[in-house]
């Protein structure tokens, strides 16, 4: 039954994502309760002590799922062999701070780590952004991988779209587990758009169910996308636990599949499906199978969500021009 461990990368260990997602994975969550884990760790030299650490306390754990734990301030050594890679490490935006401004500090991060995953990644490996701004951050890193197919670069909006599922649920009187067919469309910014047009409730359209235009536009979609802004301003600090909770669940789906009848967002590169630009990184409705997402095809597109997608879409060529121009792909 034992299978060799799974490679496991996770930047910015020491962090407070780090923090939240090391002890998940090491206990099976992030892959399943057959597959034991090696976790890598990369950090910058500054934060390796905190990192050895959190290793230390991995260790008191004494999960049985867990392999061993190697940790590095190099990332040549931190992704080779990597089958699935977590960029979290990231400057995270403080009070204030637009996410624009990240473009060109972030740059500098995953440019040397794509070169690094494109120079040691195992052939299946699975890489998942979460370090803002990450759908361009992914970008950054698949265009230093050309060895590595580039479906297997995504980014996060799990945690988005966990959001909106919590929204919806809590304005329905629901459970979450009721909620079916949300879609988080576009950037992993205020921009993104939460779609509940085809989502559905308790088998029913979701749409119809809130039957309040004004709540989506006034509420629902603002609280949603700037719902990082509200926990910034609410803690002194961007979500942790949350987004930790949202990777486990990106990479679970992506290895284990999507539940019948449902589907979750991921940001993945455009194939131009729904008038997204080909190669852009953008959140769509996905399922997954046998360790493959697909995008959902077909849905019909009101007026009102053209709208929205288009607005989140063009923030991001607008982010894919400028680190162009930087010459970081
Ligand atoms: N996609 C999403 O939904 C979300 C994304 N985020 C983003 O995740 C990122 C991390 O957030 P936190 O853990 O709260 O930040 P943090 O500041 O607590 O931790 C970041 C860690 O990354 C490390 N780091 C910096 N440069 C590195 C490099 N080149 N290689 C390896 N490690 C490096 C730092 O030393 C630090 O330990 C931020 O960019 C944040 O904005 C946060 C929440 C949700
Ligand atoms: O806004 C931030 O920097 C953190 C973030 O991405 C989120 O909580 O969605």
């Amino acid at each position: 039954m034992t299978q060799a461990p799974v490679n496991v990368t996770v930047t910015g260990a020491a962090g407070q994502i780090g923090y939240a997602l090391l002890f998940r994975i090491a206990s099976g969550q992030l892959l399943g309760q057959d597959t034991p884990v090696r976790l890598r760790l990369l950090e910058i030299p500054q934060a390796v002590k905190a990192a050895e650490g959190t290793a230390l306390e991995l260790e008191d754990c004494a999960f049985p799922l867990l392999s061993g734990i190697d940790i590095f301030d190099d990332a040549k050594k931190a992704f080779d062999g990597v089958n699935v890679g977590l960029l979290v490490g990231a400057r995270p935006r403080s009070k204030g701070m637009e996410r624009g401004d990240l473009l060109e500090a972030n740059g500098g991060i995953f440019k040397p780590q794509g070169e690094a995953i494109n120079a040691g990644a195992a052939d299946d490996v699975k890489v998942l952004v979460v370090g803002n701004p990450a759908n361009t951050n992914a970008l950054i890193a698949q265009a230093h991988a050309p060895d590595v197919p580039k479906e297997r670069f995504t980014a996060m909006t799990r945690l988005d779209h966990n959001r909106a599922a919590a929204q919806l649920a809590a304005k329905l009187g629901v459970g979450v587990a009721d909620i079916r067919k949300l879609t988080i469309w576009g950037n992993h910014s205020a921009t993104q758009y939460p779609d509940i047009f085809h989502a559905e409730v308790g088998g029913k359209n979701a749409a119809e169910a809130v039957g309040d235009q004004k709540w989506l536009e006034d509420e629902f979609i603002p609280r949603v996308a700037k719902r990082g802004a509200e926990i910034i301003e609410a803690r002194g600090a961007s979500s942790a636990a949350s987004a930790a909770n949202a990777a486990i669940d990106h990479v679970y789906d992506w290895v284990n599949g999507t539940a019948e009848g449902d589907w979750v967002s991921m940001g993945i590169p455009s194939d131009g499906s729904y008038g997204v630009p080909e190669g852009i990184i953008s959140s769509f409705p996905v399922t997954t199978k046998n360790g493959k997402y697909e995008i959902v095809e077909g849905l019909e597109i009101n007026e009102f969500s053209r709208g929205k997608i288009d607005a989140s879409v063009q923030e991001l060529t607008d982010e894919r021009d400028t680190v162009k121009q930087l010459g970081l792909i």
